[in-house]
């Protein structure tokens, strides 16, 4: 593993490193805070999904995550969104290909061989962090923005390592929109079944989910069309789930609504955490 930089951030670090993925087949790099608790035992982790066209730097440096981290005592890994390289498949869409993973791992050429951040997301990196730094493996929780969004409540209802999930105008319904049916076509094919497990939606209908779940979403988000939040509300009232689903007035879909409620989100993690 390399490290890009660190920094001195609220008492801990905030570090950028690059390794060789093995279920990318790429170099990746990744950002993690790290708060200042970290120098004398393993704390907890936040995961933060990012959205279409970020990188591991957008979250890192824009959701201004980092000062409740440190208040407590919590540590943010920033994935990137997918592979990268020359080497790589891409498209001349913003929202397919490069920075466009979804979360998933293709099945389907020519995304196959390196468009498995589902796997990366959820194995190779936490095992990473947790083996190179003073991260502890047993309390995780998943946040995530947009199509991170999507990432954090489809990874939190399909594997069992996350105490709390949260997201940030996540892409609810992907299987049923723009931001969803061309690239599950994409990356998994036209058998519509082996999309059902990175529907939110959907999961939430057929599977359920049993931790914390909070989700905020601008009012204003010029997308929502393509997010179709009152699919999952549906299907969290139809199930009766618990959760805090909110809408706020007047925010959009950028980092200054991601930012404006960040504060809860990490509070809301810390609870589940440190319980
Ligand atoms: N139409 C936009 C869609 C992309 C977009 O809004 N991406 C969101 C996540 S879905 C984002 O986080 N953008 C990067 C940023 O704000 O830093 C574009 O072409 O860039």
């Amino acid at each position: 593993m390399e490290t890009i930089s660190e920094s001195r951030c609220y008492g801990g670090v905030q570090g950028v490193y690059k390794h060789a993925s093995d279920a990318t087949g790429t170099d990746m790099t990744f950002g993690l805070f790290l708060p200042e608790e970290a120098e004398h035992a393993p704390v907890p982790v936040l995961w933060f999904l990012a959205g279409l066209t970020c990188t591991h730097e957008n979250a890192m440096v824009k959701a201004g995550a980092q000062v409740w981290a440190a208040e407590h005592g919590i540590a943010l890994a920033f994935p990137d969104t997918s592979p990268r390289g020359e080497g790589v498949a891409n498209d001349d869409a913003y929202d397919m290909g490069q920075g466009a993973g979804f979360y998933v791992n293709a099945t389907q050429k020519p995304w196959a061989p390196h468009f498995n951040m589902f796997d990366y997301v959820t194995s190779e990196l936490p095992k990473i962090i947790t083996n190179n730094f003073a991260v502890d493996e047993e309390r995780q929780s998943i946040t995530g923005h947009s199509m991170g969004g999507h990432g954090a409540l489809t990874l939190a209802m399909n594997v069992p390592q996350y105490r709390s999930v949260s997201a940030f105008s996540p892409i609810c319904n992907p299987t049923a929109g723009d931001w969803g049916r061309p690239q599950f076509t994409n990356y998994l094919g036209s058998d519509e079944t082996t999309w059902e497990r990175h529907d939110a939606t959907l999961m939430m209908r057929n599977v359920g989910l049993d931790i914390p779940l909070l989700v905020d979403t601008g009012a204003n988000d010029q997308y929502a069309d393509y997010l179709m939040t009152e699919n999952l509300w549906a299907a969290v009232a139809e199930r009766r789930k618990a959760a805090t689903l909110r809408l706020q007035p007047g925010y959009d879909h950028s980092y200054f609504f991601v930012s404006s409620f960040l504060e809860d989100h990490v509070a809301f993690h810390a609870e589940a955490l440190y319980a």
